[in-house]
């Protein structure tokens, strides 16, 4: 089929291109002129504004969103609604805050999917997990799309009505905070503990059957291979939040205990407001972390 994806930045370049190894044909815009040229020499057909994107797509419409989370999702949207109709459909691949994608849908033609992407950019090769909210029919309607972009028919599934996609990843990055925050206190206990221990042997052995086994834990035995046993000059400064600050929100308005991440989300605060030293290992890991699936840029000491 035909897709249309807005932003082609670490994610978006991403989806658009698993859809056209998927054997769609995909149109791409950026407000970056130059990512748009890049995506062009790989075959990506190119639109030079929003407007362009719509019209070059042909009847019914799927445009895919791949943009920051915020603003640039509405400014986007308020573009794209007068060329839009109930036929066409919109997919918002970003993180964007659940309620925001229910008045979304309420305020466009189009039929619109909230469709939460984990995987990060490390996963270009592997593809995603999607969990995804809309109307049913829209939802299969794009199954071969999702199909391509995810890591296949069991990488994906529609959550329940719009806003269900993403609030399931709003929760899911709450337990991605605590997972590595967990992670990062016991290999903190171990590089000040009893023994002279490699740390990278350490994450390998346990990712070979141990009962913790798992992605976060491979990209921690990367980190240590990396960066060196004592992860080098990694600052305590862990970045982000705002998945996590609303998977909080949401379980204080629910009265569900989540300590948990509420923790790890405080430990984020008090790096960032106790400078960019040397500080915990434990939050200098999940910086590091925070690169290892994301790509998102590591603080390093000063
Ligand atoms: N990096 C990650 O690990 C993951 C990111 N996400 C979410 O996916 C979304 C995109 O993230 P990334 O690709 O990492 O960000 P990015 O910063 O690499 O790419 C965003 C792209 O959108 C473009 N852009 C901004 N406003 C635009 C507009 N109005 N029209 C067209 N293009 C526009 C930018 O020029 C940029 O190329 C965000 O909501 C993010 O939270 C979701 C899962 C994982
Ligand atoms: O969604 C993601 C991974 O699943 C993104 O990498 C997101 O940026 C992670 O959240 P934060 O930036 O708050 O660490």
């Amino acid at each position: 089929m035909e897709i249309g994806v807005l932003g082609l930045g670490r994610m978006g370049r991403i989806v658009a291109d698993r859809l056209r190894e998927g054997g769609h044909e995909v149109v791409g815009y950026d407000v970056d002129p130059d990512t748009v040229a890049a995506a062009a020499e790989d075959g990506i057909t190119p639109a030079e504004s929003i407007p362009d994107l719509a019209q070059q797509l042909s009847a019914p419409k799927r445009i895919w969103l791949v943009v920051p989370s915020g603003d640039p999702v509405d400014a986007a949207l308020d573009e794209l609604d007068p060329h839009l109709d109930e036929e066409d459909i919109v997919i918002d691949g970003g993180n964007s805050y659940f309620e925001h994608s229910i008045r979304r849908a309420e305020s466009i033609d189009a039929a619109y999917l909230d469709c939460g992407t984990s995987g990060g950019p490390a996963s270009a090769e592997a593809g995603f997990s999607m969990m995804v909210g809309g109307p049913e029919w829209a939802y299969e309607g794009l199954v071969p799309a999702f199909d391509a972009v995810a890591t296949g028919p069991a990488g994906h599934d529609r959550m329940g009505p719009v806003g269900s996609g993403h609030y399931v990843k709003m929760v899911h990055n709450g337990v991605e905070y605590a997972l590595m925050q967990a992670y990062g206190e016991g290999f903190e206990l171990l590089a000040n503990g009893r023994y002279d221990l490699d740390l990278e042997a350490v994450a390998r052995t346990w990712n070979n059957g141990a009962v913790i086994r798992s992605w976060l834990l491979e990209l921690c035995e990367e980190a240590f291979r990396e960066e060196g046993n004592d992860l080098g000059d990694v600052a305590d400064h862990v970045a982000g939040g705002s998945t996590g600050t609303w998977t909080v929100q949401e379980a204080l308005e629910q009265e569900v205990p989540v300590p948990l991440i509420y923790q790890a989300l405080a430990e984020r605060f008090d790096s960032r407001a106790s400078g960019d030293g040397e500080g915990r290992f434990a939050r200098r890991l999940a910086n590091r972390l925070r690169y290892g699936f994301g790509r998102h840029e590591v603080a390093r000491q000063d």
